[in-house]
């Protein structure tokens, strides 16, 4: 008698362990390596991919939280596998959609090494758009990138001819990298970083052709933004939030734009996203007339094909220079994640899972 033989995998992957709570850092520890077996019997419509690269996120930190205080956001579950931004190949398919070899993304993969996901949950990604760096698919050619750019253009009212400065917080992260480089080729004639180290500040000025930087955690920002924004300033990309953002907001012009990206500083905080402001700095907006739009790329999505083909142009022509934060091994995502939270990322924060 034949007995039908069923194949086994050893996988990895990372679960919750425990929560941080709303008002705390979150440590390595809140996550934890498993070893699984998966049984890849495809059912109709579902694909097993293997896992190449994996993003961890600022806004993972609100996930962590039972009530992660946006509505667009499912919180992880304990003893459950975290997922998020994830490039991986098909490696057996039964999905008419997916083919084995194919690049594909997803904004929910599982952080694990191999996994049978529903095809029709996965975009298809065209590795020519990134020259083969298929990590960018999380960076500047993804998610983050496209923060950027829609953020600048959206929420930025940046204009070519019209002598703009503009300020950057979280300058030398994925998005912020990226929105400064954007700000100078559509037109601002200062762009000035903000960041939280030397070397950062480097970079920033060196190899990505900002005006100027400033490091927050050992320059006096405000005197700092005086002496690099000598005009004011006309746009102002957020990142961060809190007392950075205060700085920036009162240096502002009549008429000036923050782009409300993200309040990173406050997210290991009890506090509303955004978080309120100071009657001050909400009183300087008013009487400047300046605008402060919150955006959230998710909102963009009919844009996405053509500004990521867009970024993927400049990304080719080194118009847009690119850094990244490897690290390997889908045991270190815990470590990479809270690396990221407290800026050991130069560039987008990436986790290479497999060759
Ligand atoms: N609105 C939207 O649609 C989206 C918003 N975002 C937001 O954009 C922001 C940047 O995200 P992303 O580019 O992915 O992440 P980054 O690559 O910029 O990584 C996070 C960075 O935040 C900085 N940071 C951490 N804590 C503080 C603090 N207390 N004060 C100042 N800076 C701090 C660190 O850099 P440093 O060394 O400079 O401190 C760290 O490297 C986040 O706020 C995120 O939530 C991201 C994607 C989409
Ligand atoms: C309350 C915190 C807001 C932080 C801003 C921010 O970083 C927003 C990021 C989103 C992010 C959302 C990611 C996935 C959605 C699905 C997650 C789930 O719960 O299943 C990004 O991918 C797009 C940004 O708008």
């Amino acid at each position: 008698m034949k007995r039908s033989q069923t194949v086994r995998m050893q996988v990895q992957r990372v679960v919750l362990n425990s929560r941080p709570g709303k008002n705390g850092a979150p440590v390595p520890e809140h996550f934890r390596l498993e070893q699984v077996t998966l049984t890849p019997d495809l059912k109709d419509g579902e694909v097993l991919v293997r896992t190449l690269y994996l993003s961890v996120d600022p806004y993972m930190r609100c996930r962590m939280n039972e009530d992660t205080g946006a509505e667009y956001l499912t919180p992880w579950q304990l003893s459950e596998c975290v997922d998020g931004g994830g490039v991986g190949v098909v490696e057996s398919s039964r999905c008419s959609s997916c083919i084995v070899g194919d690049v594909v993304t997803s904004f929910n993969w599982p952080w694990q090494t191999c996994a049978v996901i529903t095809g029709s949950g996965l975009q298809k990604l065209d590795p020519q758009l990134v020259d083969g760096h298929l990590s960018y698919f999380l960076g500047a050619v993804g998610m983050p990138g496209l923060t950027a750019m829609l953020g600048v253009r959206e929420k930025g009212h940046v204009t070519k001819g019209a002598k703009q400065t503009m300020v950057v917080s979280g300058a030398a992260g994925a998005c912020g990298s990226i929105a400064g480089q954007i700000g100078r080729l559509e037109g601002c004639v200062r762009v000035v970083g903000i960041c939280g180290s030397d070397e950062k500040c480097k970079a920033l000025v060196e190899d990505l052709g900002f005006s100027a930087a400033i490091n927050y955690r050992h320059e006096d920002v405000p005197a700092r933004l005086k002496e690099s924004c000598p005009d004011g300033i006309d746009v102002y990309f957020d990142n961060v939030g809190g007392a950075i953002s205060d700085s920036v907001i009162a240096q502002m012009n009549k008429g000036g734009h923050v782009i409300l990206c993200g309040q990173i500083s406050q997210y290991n905080k009890d506090v509303p996203y955004p978080p309120p402001l100071s009657e001050e700095i909400q009183e300087n907006l008013r009487s400047k007339n300046i605008t402060r739009e919150r955006f959230m790329v998710l909102n963009y999505m009919d844009k996405t094909d053509a500004a990521l083909w867009e970024l993927s142009q400049w990304v080719k022509s080194a118009q847009i220079k690119v850094l990244e934060t490897v690290v390997n091994g889908i045991e270190n995502m815990g470590v990479a994640f809270c690396s990221m939270m407290t800026g050991g990322n130069i560039g987008k924060q990436i986790i290479k899972i497999s060759e």
